[in-house]
């Protein structure tokens, strides 16, 4: 296992190029499943959870390529075998193997999904949806049974707005006979990303990116070429970083449209931001002021950009209340962030940061992937060494993270860990 060393308080500048979007390349490979021929997806960055579905993929005998960012998949020699826990627990994502393998094959028996730990993550939502659908969904011994004998098209109101149902729901959907109507759907990016994917397949779905989702049933997919969107959440870190410790740095590969959220709680922080096309330029700031941050779904500010941003918040000047509306318990980064110098409370669903602080370098672990760019931006930003352990949660979300790092001039490297420091991550 390596750790992280970061040597802090280099100022950086230049330019950094934003990877293709996690969150789609998770649901985007699945849904591979559902055509009948091969697709290829252009644009996988090269994280932990693209191999772990490619590995899915292939244990229900799918043929499957990756080859300069392009995976090719052929689905013809699929079948419905159960996954068990094993590769299914690494990630959340696991959980769209059951709307795609329910749309193809009508079965799937999967183990319960993974992914980080934010408190509580239910999928009640996805098992209404595949219910409404036709499906018998049982638990048993830790895994879901989907069983049904069609599917028929429904109109299926989510309870909560949720990313991960509205695509499972999605998936299932395509090959259902007649209509479904997804109402209180999620309106992320990735949500789009998906549908558009589904579409060129030869699916029929209209309204994907607004809160109500029709979908026509096909017999039958084909496959396709799909290129994936650039990641908001990695571009968001990066702007972050930018503004925490930059002078002067330019994020690549955007859709600006993806960013307002975080762009307006920058510029009302006092950070300098010019807009383009592709590219989102963050400029020299030496003063920063606090603000409040509340998570919302789409286009509300994002949970998976609060603990990046609580990162910032501690060089800001004055309080700033963040709030997690959508996983309450989405605050292990702060204990961190403490030992580093931050001055933080947490309480209920909110943490306070006073500001601002100077961070000094320390040794972190990484409770979960957005904690980790949390982690990161913090050893940037601090006074000596940082040593951030737990990487195996960054290589789930993060391309290319050293070799980014380093062109706009930080000073990161990973180390393998000794046994003695094994043993401590072990017992801690
Ligand atoms: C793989 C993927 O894309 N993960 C993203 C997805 O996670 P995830 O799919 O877990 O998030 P959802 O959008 O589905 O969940 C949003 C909220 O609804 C709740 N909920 C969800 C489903 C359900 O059946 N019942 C229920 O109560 C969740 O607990 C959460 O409070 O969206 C989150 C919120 O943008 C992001 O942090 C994750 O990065
Ligand atoms: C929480 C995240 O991922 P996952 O849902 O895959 O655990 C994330 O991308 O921040």
């Amino acid at each position: 296992m390596d750790k992280l060393k970061i040597e802090g308080g280099h100022p950086l500048h230049g330019n950094i190029k934003v990877s293709g979007a996690k969150n789609s390349a998770v649901a985007l490979i699945p849904a591979t499943i559902l055509a009948d021929s091969p697709t290829v997806i252009e644009g996988l960055p090269e994280i932990s959870d693209v191999l772990t579905l490619k590995e899915l993929l292939e244990e229900i005998g799918g043929k499957v390529a990756i080859h300069e960012g392009e995976m090719h998949v052929n689905p013809e020699g699929m079948v419905a075998m159960p996954i068990p826990n094993g590769r299914v627990k690494k990630l959340r994502a696991s959980y769209y193997m059951m709307g795609a393998m329910l749309g193809r094959f009508k079965k799937a028996v999967i183990g319960l999904p993974g992914g980080c730990h934010l408190g509580p993550r239910p999928i009640d939502q996805h098992i209404k949806g595949f219910e409404a659908l036709g499906a018998k969904v049982t638990n048993e011994q830790g895994a879901i049974y989907l069983r049904a004998d069609e599917l028929k098209g429904a109109r299926i109101y989510l309870d909560v707005v949720s990313v991960g149902a509205t695509i499972n729901i999605m998936l299932a959907a395509v090959r259902a006979k007649g209509q479904t109507i997804i109402e209180n759907a999620a309106k992320e990016p990735e949500i789009i990303d998906v549908a558009t994917l589904l579409v060129n397949m030869g699916a029929k779905i209209k309204g994907a990116g607004t809160n109500v989702i029709r979908i026509d049933g096909v017999e039958e997919l084909h496959g396709t070429r799909h290129t994936i969107i650039p990641d908001r959440i990695e571009a968001g870190t990066y702007m972050i970083l930018g503004a925490a410790a930059g002078g002067g740095v330019t994020v690549e590969n955007v859709i600006p449209l993806h960013m307002e959220s975080l762009i307006a709680k920058l510029r009302e922080m006092g950070v300098p931001i010019e807009v383009d096309d592709e590219d989102i330029h963050i400029g020299k700031t030496d003063k920063l002021r606090a603000v409040d941050i509340k998570t919302l779904v789409y286009p509300g500010f994002p949970t998976d950009l609060q603990q990046p941003m609580t990162t910032l918040l501690t060089k800001a000047e004055g309080t700033a209340t963040i709030t997690d509306t959508i996983y309450s318990a989405r605050f292990k980064h702060t204990d961190e962030l403490r030992r580093m110098n931050a001055n933080i409370k947490t309480e209920g669903r909110s943490a306070f940061v006073y500001g601002p602080t100077n961070l000094q370098g320390d040794r972190v672990k990484a409770s979960d992937l957005r904690a980790g760019a949390a982690l990161v931006i913090a050893g940037i930003m601090a006074e000596g060494i940082t040593e951030v352990t737990g990487l195996e949660h960054i290589d789930r979300g993060y391309s290319d993270l050293i070799d980014k790092l380093t062109g706009l001039g930080a000073v990161v490297w990973r180390e393998k860990m000794t046994e003695e420091e094994l043993e401590q991550v072990k017992n801690s």
